[in-house]
């Protein structure tokens, strides 16, 4: 009518009252919207695996296995996640199961109705229109289903009223005030990985594991390049997390380290292998290592300080404490610490306050010197010594 048009003959609808509407997935929005339709007349059906027959009887919904629903429907809407299991739930051999002229909605999420199979039963009219809010590319660049004439569509909108964007705001600051308050994660990508980073038996050994990711990424960064397959231990996104501070990347955190590991292309294993617990209460080693290369650190907790026990198959005497302000080198034989360090120190003003050398290891020697500050001038020491820098952790 904007257009000064007025095509009563072109827009005939059809009647919900009396019409059965198969609702497959059960969970929040499905029954809702059980609910919602009854009250326009319309008898609902639906499936869901876990909700129980008894269950969904209370908010009238028969179920059935999805055989006998598709031959019952007169509209058929889907509200379950996209899983592998509900990928192309609506497919062309279900499509050819149901009512001709069945009618479709997807608020759920694109892919769960197969898109070249609901375009062919669109062509077809075995599928007599769709109502489409999700795609399986948003937005769409193929545009044959939003241009059909029996689709109306909006573009992912579902949620997009001022009342749910307000709560989702509200639901968020919740969570992350119950997070900060040491209460349970609910709902969270990643719940179980912060959750367990939180606890306190775990946290010194995620500082572990950024410390041994920062002391390989420091003395193994000409290897990067290939891309990151070992996921998963809350311990890996702390290590991936230490690899990555102070690179390109912004605001590396225990969530999203991983995804930016992966697009920085490091490929990292991380091995936490058992030990009989140690009298000074290490109980535990993690291992990093970055494939393709020799690199390889290995390192524990003591007490809560984490430690470094091996680097690239040189053991330490005592383990080396990874907190603070870190010098590490290596250098052939014990040359330069005793001679170059003490002189090096005064002059910067910076306190000495631990040494800790490891085995020698074809001629060389790894040293980890806990500093009260970090070295502003490293050029001094950089012709005596194989390698050397600096960590703040
Ligand atoms: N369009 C939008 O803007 C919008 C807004 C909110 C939610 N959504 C989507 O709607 C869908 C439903 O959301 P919800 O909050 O009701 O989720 P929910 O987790 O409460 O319910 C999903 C239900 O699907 C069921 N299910 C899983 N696999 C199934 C299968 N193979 N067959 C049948 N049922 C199956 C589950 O058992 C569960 O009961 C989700 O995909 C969600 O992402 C879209
Ligand atoms: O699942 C939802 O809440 C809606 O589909 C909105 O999704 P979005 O948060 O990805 O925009």
């Amino acid at each position: 009518m904007k257009e000064g048009k007025w095509d009563r003959k072109k827009y005939m609808g059809m009647e919900l009252n009396g019409k059965t509407l198969g609702v497959l997935g059960l969970g929040r929005i499905g029954r809702e919207v059980a609910t919602r339709m009854q009250a326009f007349g319309m008898k609902t059906i639906g499936y869901d695996p876990i909700i129980t027959p008894e269950t969904s009887a209370a908010f009238g919904v028969e179920q059935l296995p999805l055989e006998e629903i598709w031959p019952r429907c007169d509209f058929i809407t889907v509200h379950t996640p996209l899983l592998a299991s509900t990928m192309g739930l609506l497919n062309d051999s279900t499509f050819a199961k149901c009512r001709r002229g069945v009618q479709v909605v997807n608020c759920a999420r694109g892919g769960i109705v197969d898109e070249g199979a609901l375009l062919r039963a669109l062509r077809s009219g075995q599928c007599g229109g769709a109502a489409l809010d999700v795609f399986t590319q948003e937005p769409p660049k193929d545009r044959d289903l939003v241009n059909h004439p029996n689709v109306i569509c909006c573009p992912h909108l579902g949620a997009s009223t001022q009342e749910a964007q307000s709560r989702c705001g509200k639901e968020i600051a919740m969570q992350i005030v119950d997070m900060a308050t040491g209460k349970g994660l609910a709902g969270t990508v990643n719940g179980q990985a912060l959750s367990k980073a939180f606890a306190p038996q775990t946290k010194p050994w995620i500082a572990l594991a950024r410390a041994l990711g920062s002391v390989l990424r420091t003395a193994g960064k000409q290897a990067q390049g290939t891309p990151l397959q070992e996921a998963g231990s809350y311990l890996t996104p702390a290590m991936a997390a230490g690899m990555l501070a102070g690179g390109a990347q912004k605001d590396v955190t225990l969530v999203n380290a991983l995804l930016l590991a992966q697009e920085a292309g490091l490929k990292v294993t991380t091995t936490h292998g058992d030990m009989a617990p140690e009298p000074d209460g290490s109980a535990g080693l993690l291992q990093v290592s970055l494939q393709g290369t020799p690199h390889r650190v290995v390192g524990t907790v003591q007490g809560s300080t984490p430690v470094l026990w091996e680097i690239n198959g040189a053991t330490f005497k005592q383990p080396a404490p990874l907190t603070g302000s870190v010098l590490i080198y290596r250098a052939k034989g014990s040359e330069p610490s005793t001679a170059l360090l003490p002189g090096l120190l005064g002059k910067a003003g910076v306190q000495l306050q631990s040494y800790h050398s490891s085995s020698t290891v074809a001629g060389e020697q790894w040293s980890v010197v806990g500093l009260s500050a970090p070295l502003s001038d490293l050029s001094e020491l950089k012709p005596r010594v194989v390698e050397v820098f600096q960590l703040h952790l």
